[in-house]
């Protein structure tokens, strides 16, 4: 087995560059591109931008994600979370995970351009340095507002899919984008309550560290109650019918339930367990967008 700078190589290189990317998280943001696609029109959305629109966001949003994997490494390599990551680990270097995150990038605008339009594009590439630059080069160490504003970022995908078949913005996927945006912090707070003792331990200021746990876990609560209001939008709007508006009313009940067990503080893994119905609540809501979105375009 080789060392690769001072690690130890057990497992293949391939799957260390995929790691970069944070594949899971690219995964449920494509979902939300692909909904804001089928959204945006009536008719059936172009193969072309289907599968190369989606995979210029998908590779972007990887590239993004490869820089904060090497503008983190030191801070990964001090928390439980994050120590065995790739750069953390030192199994990739920084100019090699550099230079993978430019071609990712690069061959994404490039795709967006070929086979969707510039605006797509350059709302793309605005995500992409909203994450890579602004969110993880200056707001995750200096506010624990970071993730509220460098939410946007990873909030813009449906608008991305959106743009990409009509080439303009519009109403209706900015409101998908506010969901995802009040999302959210109840999303990564409670992910940070759970790991608070780490972030502090990395100099982090998230606001479970700042303005302690109780605080954190009002606006959740808080950002919880947005966020259902937010996302009873699409049906008053008539962007979406009665199946979506029943599915947000129990999926968001349910996350309010969640929020609620947190802030009681009756429940030993509520943190985790928030978080982790995070994941599911924004997985069946845009799911159910788009059951929605062809059952009343057959009715
Ligand atoms: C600034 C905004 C966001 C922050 C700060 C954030 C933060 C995090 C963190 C710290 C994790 C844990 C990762 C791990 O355990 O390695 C995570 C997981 C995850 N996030 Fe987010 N997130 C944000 C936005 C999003 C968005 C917009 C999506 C998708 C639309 C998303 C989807 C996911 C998924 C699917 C996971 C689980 C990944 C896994 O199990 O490996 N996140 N998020
Ligand atoms: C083009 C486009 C759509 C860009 C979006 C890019 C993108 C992948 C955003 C993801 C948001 C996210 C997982 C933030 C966590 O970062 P963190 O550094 O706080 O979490 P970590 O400690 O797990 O690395």
């Amino acid at each position: 087995m080789a060392t690769v700078i001072g690690a130890r190589r057990d497992r293949a290189i391939w799957r260390d560059y995929l790691e970069l990317t944070k594949p899971k998280v690219v995964v449920l943001m494509l979902i939300t591109s692909l909904v804001g696609m089928f959204l945006a029109t009536r008719a059936g959305v172009p193969w072309t931008v289907l599968v190369f629109g989606n995979l210029g966001i998908a590779l972007c949003a990887g590239g993004a994600a490869a820089v904060n994997h090497v503008v983190d490494r030191r801070i990964d390599a001090v928390m439980a979370r994050t120590h065995k990551r790739p750069m953390a680990e030192g199994r990739v270097s920084p100019m090699a995970a550099l230079a993978f995150a430019l071609f990712l990038s690069i061959a994404g605008l490039a795709l967006l351009l070929a086979f969707t339009n510039p605006l797509a594009a350059w709302l793309t590439l605005a995500s992409l340095l909203g994450y890579a630059v602004i969110y993880t080069g200056f707001l995750k160490r200096a506010t624990p507002q970071n993730i509220v504003i460098g939410g946007l970022a990873g909030a813009a995908p449906p608008l991305l899919g959106w743009v990409a078949v009509t080439g303009h913005v519009s109403a209706e996927p900015l409101l998908l984008v506010l969901i995802i945006f009040a999302w959210t912090p109840p999303h990564f707070w409670a992910l940070a309550i759970h790991r608070k003792e780490e972030y502090a331990k990395a100099d982090i200021p998230m606001l479970p560290v700042t303005h302690g746990e109780h605080y954190t876990k009002v606006h959740i609560l808080l950002y919880t109650f947005a966020l259902l209001a937010v996302s009873l939008m699409p049906y008053v709007i008539h962007m979406s019918g009665l199946l979506y508006l029943g599915c947000a009313l129990v999926l968001g009940a349910r996350f309010l339930q969640w929020a609620w067990v947190l802030y009681r503080g009756s429940q030993p893994h509520a943190a985790i367990n928030t978080f982790k119905y995070s994941i599911w609540y924004l997985l069946l809501l845009f799911i159910a967008l788009l059951v929605d979105h062809y059952l009343l375009l057959n009715l």
